[in-house]
């Protein structure tokens, strides 16, 4: 099966954004791994809630680096700042005065390969939990079921949670960091290319999910894959040489471009 292969034209009802209430505002954000280093420049973009954001543009454009900035991952590095604005919930993140692990539970992050821990699938979940809250075992139990079921994994390893997680497979395991983070109520999701290393079925069980999960989440995803993008998301950023070079609706994105620049990378000229 070719998951890539060309759709037919997409079509969606225009969303009346004005109606949308924006989870996080990104405003004048520009991003520095380092003096002179500039990676992202005045970028201005709303994430609405409840719905799927994808992040496009060509390698090497500051997609991964602006999912960076929304919870400040960046922060692990000295060197690495961050200029301007980013709200949540009203809140500047970006403020001095931001607590970082409460930033973090809200603004969970799944990454590029599965970073299962190497505990057992129940532990994998309940270890957060642990961190954040006091729980009794029998509500440690329904939560580590909750996730799991909100994850679509709970049928298959209902029978198994005291086992390794490494065991799992690579969709399985993406799963399991998927609802590790969702064990801990983020009001955001962050995921940076979450299917590039699974195959085209564990791609697809990936897929199915985030669309179930913005019912509860709002999510933002950055992909290498425009059927992706096309498949899963409500709103599309295009990013070019660290600048948002377009933001849309995906259906308009896809069909009716507004810049050169964007129908040239849809088309494939360049990526
Ligand atoms: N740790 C770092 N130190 C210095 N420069 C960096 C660092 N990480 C990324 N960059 C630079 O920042 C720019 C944006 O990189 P980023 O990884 O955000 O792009 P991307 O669009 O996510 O790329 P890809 O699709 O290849 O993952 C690139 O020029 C990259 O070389």
């Amino acid at each position: 099966m070719n998951i890539n292969q060309k759709t037919e034209t997409i079509v969606t009802p225009k969303i009346n954004t004005e109606k949308l209430s924006k989870r996080m505002d990104i405003q004048g954000l520009n991003f520095f791994y380092g003096e002179g280093k500039q990676a992202l420049s005045d970028i201005n973009l709303p994430i609405y809630d409840n719905h799927v954001t994808a992040i496009i543009g060509a390698s090497g454009c500051g997609k991964s680096t602006l999912l960076r900035t929304m919870n400040r991952i960046y922060n692990l590095y000295d060197e690495h700042y961050a200029e301007g604005k980013i709200t949540l919930d009203e809140d500047n993140i970006l403020s001095a005065e931001t607590d970082i692990y409460g930033l973090r539970s809200k603004v969970g992050m799944i990454f590029q390969k599965p970073t299962p821990f190497p505990m057992t699938i129940y532990e994998n979940i309940a270890f957060g939990i642990r961190l954040k809250e006091k729980v009794s075992k029998n509500e440690m139990d329904d939560r580590v079921q909750d996730a799991l079921e909100h994850a679509r994994l709970w049928k298959e390893v209902k029978d198994k949670l005291h086992t390794d997680a490494m065991g799992l497979s690579g969709g399985q395991q993406q799963r399991l960091c998927i609802a590790r983070t969702i064990a801990l109520q983020p009001e955001v999701i962050l995921m940076d290319e979450p299917t590039s290393a699974l195959d085209p079925i564990a791609t697809l069980g990936i897929e199915k999910l985030i669309t179930k999960l913005r019912k509860t989440f709002t999510i933002v995803i950055v992909t290498h894959n425009m059927q992706q993008a096309k498949r899963i998301s409500d709103f599309t950023a295009f990013m070019h040489l660290g600048e948002l070079e377009e933001f849309g609706q995906t259906e308009q994105i896809f069909n009716r471009p507004k810049q050169t620049m964007t129908a040239e990378y849809i088309g494939g000229e360049f990526g």
